[in-house]
């Protein structure tokens, strides 16, 4: 499905007016003043960010309920890929609009989404003009020009968000957002994403994509109870350390149904299975992170998703679930980093039918390699 980034008949917020201001400064400095290009990204296609694309002009935004199955294709990509085929490929339903969620988390994620990109797509539109090489101090120069907000490195490495009032040679004086100004080296300073794409559920849509943006953003996510964001087709969660209500059956049912497609494991899960359930092709997902991470949580979650999806009478669902138990009883210990740290590598396979109910599982443990954990999840489809 489709729905129109087409201006909202609200009142305009805030927000809005600024970006209305800015263009109407930038399309008076015109002639003069061409702003530059965006700042070099790293050398991977795969992350370069879809905004350097012209734009369609008939642009949409497209929330599909898949997940990561875009083979990585940048968010424009897809819109584009959307638009010239109506079937996204990969056998998925589209958003259903007419599923109301009811939950605050995802009507968040759903307004953020539309406005955001859209917004976002305009505003890259205007930086990203103009010649296509440009020097570190050009760039210095344009933010400086227009005031835009900077990354500036402390010396404790902290990454605080300031404003260029001047340059002299190598060394820019920044005022900070606590007031304090600062002398820094043009090499501790990176340039800041515009306040509309902050808390972007997709980190390929950051216009830069340098250590502070990304933190930033996660954190952005994270203080609102959004763990999970997307990197393309990787998702990363944060660890909450805390329960969030984002697991229940209401969420289970909404990312079977392809009501949202906020970054969450289960949207992985389900593509999985989808994939496993069209394609016949067997599907694996590997959950890694360091000590405390919350691999073993996020595999509990996909199995219970899969369960959900899988599920008949529920007797082998719990068995499998229940399993996570005599395990951790047996091969759990308290660390430095986590009070329930699994101690040994796991693979996890589920064994489908050929309809996709499960009919059984398993477990290969290994040898812990420390501080490189994962985790593999197998499902398969039965071959009878
Ligand atoms: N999604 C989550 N929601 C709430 N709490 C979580 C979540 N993920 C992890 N946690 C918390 O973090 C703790 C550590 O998570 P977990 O045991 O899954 O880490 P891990 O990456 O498997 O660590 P290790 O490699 O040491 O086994 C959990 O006991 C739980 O309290």
């Amino acid at each position: 499905m489709m729905l129109s980034a087409s201006p909202t008949t609200l009142a305009k917020s805030s927000l809005e007016e600024m970006l209305e201001n800015l263009r109407q400064r930038d399309e008076e400095e015109k002639p003069k003043d061409l702003p530059p290009t965006l700042p070099s990204r790293p050398t991977s296609k795969a992350r370069l960010p879809s905004a350097r694309r012209s734009l369609p002009t008939n642009f949409k935004v497209v929330i599909s309920g898949e997940n990561g199955t875009g083979g990585g294709l940048s968010e424009v990509e897809r819109i584009e890929e959307t638009e010239r085929n109506e079937e996204d490929g990969f056998g998925n339903k589209k958003l259903r609009k007419d599923v109301n969620m009811g939950s605050p988390y995802y009507l968040v994620q759903q307004k953020k989404g539309e406005d955001k990109v859209s917004d976002a797509k305009d505003e890259v539109k205007e930086i990203g003009k103009g010649k296509t090489n440009w020097k570190v101090n050009d760039t210095i120069e344009y933010f400086t020009n227009k005031k835009l907000r900077v990354w500036c490195r402390q010396p404790k490495g902290v990454w605080e968000p300031g404003a260029i009032q001047s340059t002299s040679g190598e060394e820019s004086f920044v005022s900070l957002s606590n007031g304090n100004v600062v002398k820094v080296s043009a090499n501790d300073l990176l340039p800041a994403n515009p306040d509309i794409l902050e808390g972007v559920n997709d980190l390929i849509q950051l216009v830069y994509l340098n250590e502070p943006s990304v933190l930033h953003n996660l954190k952005y996510r994270y203080y609102r109870n959004m763990i999970y964001s997307k990197a393309g087709p990787v998702l990363v969660a944060v660890n909450p350390y805390k329960d969030i209500p984002i697991y229940g059956k209401d969420f289970a049912t909404s990312y079977k149904e392809k009501a949202t497609d906020s970054p969450h494991v289960f949207a992985v899960a389900d593509t999985a299975y989808n994939e496993m359930m069209n394609g016949r092709v067997n599907q694996s997902i590997i959950i890694s992170g360091e000590s405390g991470a919350g691999k073993t949580e996020t595999a509990k979650f996909t199995m219970q998703y899969l369960a959900a999806l899988g599920g008949g009478n529920g007797v082998i669902e719990s068995k499998i679930l229940d399993t996570h138990f005599i395990l951790e009883a047996f091969g759990n210990a308290k660390t430095s980093r986590n009070d329930n740290s699994t101690r040994f590598g796991k693979i996890s396979e589920i064994h489908f039918t050929e309809p996709g109910k499960i009919y059984g599982a398993g477990i290969q443990t290994c040898k812990l390699v420390e501080f490189e954990n994962f985790l593999l999840l197998l499902f398969s489809n039965k071959i009878t």
